[in-house]
């Protein structure tokens, strides 16, 4: 079982081996034991203090020894590049993928990316993970983006270059940008959803007025103590750059680093531990009270993404309409379900599935979803056994063609919207 060390962002020093780690400098002239002192940097040197990331590795040999990359001819769904033809403003949804005969890096399989790509330094990819085989002599990096990665279906093991992490359904995990890592399937088969963060830095969102504590608190988060694993031999790296494949062969594990310190590095979260708040008195709030994770971009109060749940609660509200509202957004919204029922979406919307609804198209409850709560009588009542996610951005979602083109496809989804009975006026 890993160990693990609370606090979102905190300045954490740990040590697989007494005395790997040095005292009051990070990069000593001669480090412990020979190791090689390493600084990896997640922002800018000069990011302002509250949001510079880094942290000092201490490992068995430096990164940076390594043969020429070339291109990977694996995992051809893995950013495939976005279709050239022009985006139609329809409403899509996707029933859950199949498991494949792959390890999760060669069955991840990319669905929407919003914004640019990753050369824009700007948006967001939503990828499928759908594994059976475990990565055993390989890892994979993506210079591309952090990795937020939420188990559907299957826990998962990551070993990453700052220690170990066990995660399943329920929990998620975060690999921050240019942090190497290999997954382990402990129960032979995963799927899951990744969303590939390409702008700044996730974090928590402001409170505001409600305060110092609520929402995702920051103890709940918990990073890996330091582990590492001595193995020479064929060692395959598998690294994204800007949106393409490539690898080399190490010739050793990457998982080296006897000691890190810093506060740039991997975290699970339990999103049972989410302090949910809602209306104690009437409507339906905005699902920004639901906000886990915030990547923010250049516009205040205009995320880049937000990483938001919808985690079982009490509904309470008189007099209201209790579901989501109908409405039309000018972020774009991309929403998973890892388990349960979605209260917006009677049928179609299974753990597994994804939506999509983007700049101002008009979406919210299907027929069903809007009669059953229209009819409702309005007792206190407990949405439970479910967690569906949204995926929010300021930028638009462009399907992949491999996802326009997969019979997981639902082509009939703008249906759920039709045959809402007409208002009627007074004569
Ligand atoms: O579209 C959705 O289902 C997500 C959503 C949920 C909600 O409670 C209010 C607005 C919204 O976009
Ligand atoms: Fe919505």
């Amino acid at each position: 079982m890993p160990d693990y060390q609370t606090g979102f962002g905190n300045h954490f020093s740990t040590e697989a081996i007494p005395g790997a780690l040095p005292i009051g400098r990070n990069s000593p002239q001669r480090p412990a034991f020979g190791l090689y002192a390493e600084q990896l940097s997640g922002t800018a040197f000069t990011a302002p203090r509250h949001e510079n990331r880094r942290s000092w590795l201490y490992r068995l040999r430096p990164s940076a020894a390594h043969p020429a990359f070339t291109r990977y001819q694996g995992a051809k769904q893995f950013a495939p590049g976005l279709s050239k033809e022009p985006l139609a403003p329809n409403r899509l949804r996707w029933g859950p993928l199949e498991i494949e005969d792959a390890d999760w890096l060669d069955s991840l399989t990319t669905m929407v990316v919003a914004g640019d790509g990753p050369k824009s330094q700007a948006g967001v990819a939503m990828h499928i993970y759908r594994a059976e085989k475990d990565m055993v002599d390989r890892a994979f990096v993506s210079a591309d983006g952090e990795l937020l990665i939420l188990p559907e279906m299957g826990a998962l093991t990551l070993y990453t270059e700052l220690g170990r992490i066990d995660v399943k359904p329920g929990e998620i995990a975060l690999i921050p940008r240019g942090v190497r890592f290999r997954v382990i399937l402990p129960e032979g088969k995963a799927r899951g959803y990744v969303a590939e963060n390409h702008g700044v830095p996730f974090r928590l969102p402001d409170l505001g007025p409600i305060g110092s504590n609520g929402l995702a608190n920051p103890r709940d988060f918990e990073t890996p103590v330091a582990w590492f694993e001595d193995r020479e031999g064929d060692f395959e790296l598998v690294q994204k750059f800007l949106g393409k494949l490539w690898t080399t062969n190490l010739g050793r594990s990457p998982m080296d680093v006897v000691a890190w310190h810093g506060n740039y590095a991997p975290w699970k979260y339990d999103l049972a531990r989410f302090n949910t708040i809602g209306t104690v008195s009437f409507d339906h709030p905005d699902p920004s009270i639901f906000t886990v994770l915030t990547s923010p971009s250049d516009v205040p109060g205009t995320a880049n993404v937000d990483f938001v749940i919808f985690p079982p609660r009490w509904m309470v509200a008189e007099d209201t309409f209790r579901p989501p509202w109908f409405h039309r957004n000018t972020m774009s919204e991309c929403m998973g379900l890892i388990s349960g029922a979605y209260d917006a979406k009677a049928d179609g919307f299974v753990p597994g599935a994804l939506s999509l609804h983007n700049q101002m198209s008009g979406h919210g409850p299907d027929v069903a979803s809007w009669k059953g709560a229209s009819e409702a009588e309005l007792k206190p009542h407990k949405i439970e056994g479910t967690m569906a996610f949204m995926i929010e951005s300021r930028w638009v979602f462009t399907p992949t063609d491999q996802a326009l083109a997969t019979s997981a496809l639902d082509e009939d989804y703008d249906q759920v919207w039709s045959g809402f009975p007409k208002a009627r006026l007074p004569d």
